[in-house]
């Protein structure tokens, strides 16, 4: 694999300065911040790209500064400054505002949560009162007891061109990506040593950003984290009046806060990229394995949805008319792994991004970059680390 066109071995192009595993949204963010540091950087992915086996695929996420955690509404003022600069360099709009709806229990701890992380940093929110509410959303059956109030600044990112555009601007800075090709081996040293199933490679640094397959990656330096991968089946309703809940009709995201006795909260985006479709999901789903993911084993998040559909969304008929599938990897308090391997301080990880973690791509790729490069962090990194783990953190060796 490494001869050239004419013939001569390119082994100059097998050392980099760093190697990233993985070329999800974490990863070619990671390897565009080390390009834009000038150094030679090779972006490996198992799969011909795109695709949509991992965790990036799709139109649309949510973008939003709305946390109950203020360290992320902390680190989204960055990101959406830099999703913007990526815009800006590859010509395209990657981000619409939409206004993010935050529905939940008025009193209970994790809508006041929302409301004071919003309210103390700052960022422009409007608090909806049942009057207010009813007529700015007459499609939306409020449950009773619920407040309201909405994210300004939150929107969509169109994933898909998203991950295209960080790509493309990798490429052009000269950084090497070389998809279809799975890391097969990884030898630790102050050289990393990467072998995939065409070549051997090294690296001064590693970064590994391999989402749902981070642990079988982890195994291969030792390394096991409490990750589980989740099964999100990614549900389109029908619009009984098309354009009732639609980004043109200014229809926010919206979140139900573990809404109508749900464990986990309910999430949907204004309908946009399949025509008369919402997209509404469940912030969970069943326990798999990223190879696995297309063995169904349960249906109980689509009932949990069709009820909170029939009940808040009357304009949408309450069967899912497409049902497509993701996969989550979730840490056990649902915060990212942004973090130096314990035993090798050349090998960064950036994983567990728990379900949410697309909008802070350009941060997140930042962070890696930083650690990677020995740099100061930028944001404080400690709800990241993984010594919060411990005694979790398991020896695979
Ligand atoms: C249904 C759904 C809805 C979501 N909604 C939102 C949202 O609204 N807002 C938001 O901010 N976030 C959202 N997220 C979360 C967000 O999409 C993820 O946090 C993010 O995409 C994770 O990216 P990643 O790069 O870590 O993982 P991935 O995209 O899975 O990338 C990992 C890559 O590593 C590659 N890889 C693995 N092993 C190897 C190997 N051995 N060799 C080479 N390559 C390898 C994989 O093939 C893959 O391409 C959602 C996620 C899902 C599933
Ligand atoms: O990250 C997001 O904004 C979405 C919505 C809430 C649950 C997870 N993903």
């Amino acid at each position: 694999e490494n001869v050239s066109e004419n013939g001569f071995l390119t082994m100059a192009l097998s050392h980099f300065d760093c190697i990233v595993v993985g070329a999800g949204i974490q990863g070619s963010f990671a390897a565009y911040h080390l390009a834009k540091s000038n150094k030679q950087v090779l972006l490996l992915e198992q799969f011909v790209l795109p695709h949509s086996r991992g965790s990036s695929h799709g139109q649309t996420r949510i973008i939003r500064k709305a946390y109950e955690q203020e360290f992320y509404t902390r680190m989204m003022e960055e990101s959406y400054q830099l999703w913007e600069q990526l815009e800006k360099e590859a010509n395209v709009q990657l981000y619409r505002r939409t206004g993010l709806l935050v529905m939940g229990q008025e009193e209970g701890p994790d809508f006041q949560m929302y409301k004071k992380t919003l309210l103390q940093n700052g960022v422009p929110t409007e608090i909806l009162d049942p009057v207010q509410f009813a007529q700015r959303f007459p499609s939306v059956k409020r449950i009773s007891g619920d407040g309201a109030l909405i994210d300004k600044t939150a929107g969509v990112l169109f994933a898909d061109r998203a991950l295209r555009a960080v790509q493309a601007v990798f490429q052009r800075l000269g950084g090497v990506i070389r998809d279809g090709e799975k890391v097969l081996d990884i030898r630790p040293g102050s050289l990393v040593t990467v072998t995939t199933g065409r070549g051997t490679y090294s690296a001064k640094s590693l970064v590994i950003t391999a989402g749902p397959w981070t642990n079988t990656m982890l195994s291969l330096t030792g390394l096991q984290l409490p990750l589980q991968v989740r099964r999100i089946n990614v549900c389109y309703w029908r619009e009984k009046v098309p354009g009732t809940y639609g980004i043109s009709s200014q229809f926010p995201c919206f979140i139900g806060v573990k809404s109508h006795g749900a464990k986990h909260d309910i999430y949907g985006l204004p309908s946009n990229e399949y025509p008369g479709l919402m997209k509404i999901c469940y912030h969970s789903g069943s326990k798999t394995d990223a190879d696995q993911r297309d063995i169904q084993t349960s249906r109980e998040d689509i009932d949990i949805l069709s009820r909170y559909v029939s009940r808040c969304f009357p304009g949408l008929v309450s069967t899912p008319a497409i049902v497509e599938s993701c996969l989550y990897t979730v840490t056990p308090d649902s915060h990212f792994v942004l973090d130096r391997h314990p035993s090798h301080c050349n090998i960064v990880i950036g994983a567990g991004f728990s379900g949410h973690g697309f909008k802070f791509g350009p941060v997140v790729g930042k962070t890696l970059c930083e650690l990677s490069l020995n740099k100061t962090p930028s944001h404080d990194l400690s709800p990241f680390q993984i010594q919060r783990f411990q005694p979790q953190v398991k020896s695979s060796l």
